[in-house]
């Protein structure tokens, strides 16, 4: 279980952007300190600025977790997994949020504010947050995945 003052960034393109306010004002009236990196307005934004600028918040240790929005959840999470030390999962509901921290040990999740509607979404991260990596089989596979790793010939 993580605890509630946690520190959490935060990111979205203009289509997120409404969704990760909503997703701001829950978690810091959990307690959680948020760092907001933007977008801040509804203006049309490029999603890889903000899905970068999260991820490397994550990797440098400025936050613990990260949270993306943008339109699909799909461009953002690319951008943010282009960063090795990221494991960013592209969530639809409170099982997959789960599922990804007990199993991937994610440390970013990316929602779709254009498919998934607000209360799941709140739900998704509250589930994200406190849920712990399971370990065991599952970091024998993450240990696959990351840096350095390369599949026998
Ligand atoms: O990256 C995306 C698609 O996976 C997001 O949904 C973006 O938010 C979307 O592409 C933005 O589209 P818009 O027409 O520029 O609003």
């Amino acid at each position: 279980m993580n605890p509630a003052n946690t520190p959490v960034a935060l990111g979205a393109d203009h289509a997120g952007v409404a969704m990760k306010a909503a997703i701001r004002e829950m978690l810091e009236a959990a307690g959680h300190p948020v760092a907001d990196l933007g977008t801040h307005g509804t203006e049309s934004v490029d999603y890889p600025d903000f899905g970068a600028a999260v991820a490397s918040t994550v990797a440098e240790g400025r936050a613990a977790f990260g949270v993306l929005v943008c339109g699909t959840g799909i461009g953002i999470s690319i951008a943010a997994n282009r960063n090795p030390a990221i494991r960013c999962a592209l969530v639809h509901d409170v099982t997959g949020a789960r599922l990804t921290r007990q199993h991937n040990d994610a440390n970013v999740i990316a929602l779709g504010a254009r498919m998934t509607g607000i209360e799941v979404a709140l739900d998704a991260v509250r589930t994200f947050l406190s849920t712990p990596f399971e370990g065991g089989r599952h970091g024998r596979r993450i240990q696959k995945i990351s840096p350095g790793w390369s599949a026998p010939q």
